[in-house]
């Protein structure tokens, strides 16, 4: 069986408490686990003027390529439109998140993720290095979403996973559009970008629920993270929520656009790039009125695939150490924030 991200967090169990969501349809008032403090960066207004909203980029512009690379590195995110993705796909794709995540607790339960698992129901895997819980519960799939959907749907599981297979087929292709183009902004060669458009590549998909909350100004959706991946592809349900660290200007809302897919670059496009690309600091806040969802879709080089800044002179001077995928996932399993410090030569 060919290696996938499953493999890398095997080395990195968690414990049950740290995977089993809140079972969000009994609670009417927030306790005091998922009370999170406040900050002075969440006094901030940021929802003005179109200079602080990170850009609107149509794949058919002449001119796409250029402004990706722009957004890339003043961003690390940006909004894509006409990107080929079929509205339908997308679109039953939420649908079967929603039918997935309106299950009673002890059905969505059954395809609980293991403490070595990568796959299925339960909270984020970042939540182990938060003092508080999120707002939230997700369903991983790694490779085919089947054998979990059966455990929640013993015989009506082939749409789901049909749905699914079809959105991550899909994404592939995208991502591997995008790949291109970044690789060429950056002046990488042939022999150093086999792996995009082969089977080797790794890919994970994350359904994701932000419930309705009672005290949403107290609690966190998803807490400030950056995406392991080299891109991730993000579709929103139109509910807003999902925020951006800008320097210099705060957390910045990355509001919905409809048939606009969302564009972040992860750690390893940060590595590959030297710096020059940004990782962007995301998190999700929730409201009290709307059901907030999202899938996203991560792509990055085989688990094999030696991470290092991609030489490009003699004068050159990598900032970070080389290491493989599956070591970078093991090293930020242990230090989520401190991951690229760590690696890092200068
Ligand atoms: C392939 C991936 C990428 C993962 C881990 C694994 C499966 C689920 C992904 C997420 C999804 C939610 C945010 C995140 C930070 C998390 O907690 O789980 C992501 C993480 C990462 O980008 O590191
Ligand atoms: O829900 C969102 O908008 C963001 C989700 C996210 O950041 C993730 O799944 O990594
Ligand atoms: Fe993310």
């Amino acid at each position: 069986m060919a290696t996938t991200l499953s493999e890398a967090y095997r080395d990195h169990p968690l414990h049950l408490h740290q995977i089993i969501p809140l079972d969000f349809s009994s609670i009417r008032t927030l306790p005091d686990s998922h009370a999170w403090p406040h900050t002075e960066e969440d006094d901030d207004d940021n929802d003005h003027g179109a200079g602080s909203c990170i850009p609107i980029i149509d794949l058919m512009d002449p001119n796409a390529m250029e402004l990706i690379g722009l957004a890339c590195e003043k961003w690390g995110a940006f909004q894509l439109k006409n990107h080929g993705i079929p509205l339908t796909v997308i679109e039953e794709v939420e649908i079967e998140a929603k039918r997935l995540f309106a299950l009673p607790a002890d059905r969505k339960l059954k395809a609980l993720r293991s403490a070595v698992g990568a796959t299925g129901y339960g909270r984020a895997r970042i939540s182990p290095f938060f003092p508080k819980h999120m707002w939230h519960e997700g369903f991983t799939i790694v490779g085919s979403p089947c054998d979990d959907a059966k455990k929640i749907w013993p015989n009506d599981h082939p749409r789901f996973c049909e749905k699914m297979e079809n959105y991550q087929k899909q994404m592939k292709v995208l991502a591997e559009k995008l790949t291109h183009m970044i690789f060429k902004i950056l002046g990488i060669k042939e022999e150093e970008k086999k792996w995009v458009g082969s089977t080797k590549h790794s890919e994970a998909i994350q359904l994701n629920s932000y419930p309705c909350c009672p005290e949403p100004n107290r609690a966190m959706g998803l807490a400030p993270h950056t995406d392991t991946s080299l891109l991730t592809i993000l579709h929103q349900s139109q509910t807003s929520g999902l925020q951006i660290l800008k320097e210099g200007a705060g957390w910045v809302p990355v509001h919905p656009h409809p048939n606009t897919l969302v564009v972040n670059t992860g750690d390893i496009l940060h590595i590959l790039s030297n710096s020059r690309f940004r990782c962007a600091l995301h998190r999700v806040m929730v409201n009290s009125a709307r059901q907030r969802y999202s899938v996203a879709y991560f792509y990055s080089p085989p688990l094999d695939y030696v991470v290092s800044p991609f030489v490009l002179d003699d004068s050159f001077l990598p900032r970070f150490r080389p290491l493989s995928v599956k070591d970078y996932i093991g090293v930020k399993a242990k230090n989520l924030r401190g991951a690229l410090s760590l690696i890092s030569t200068i």
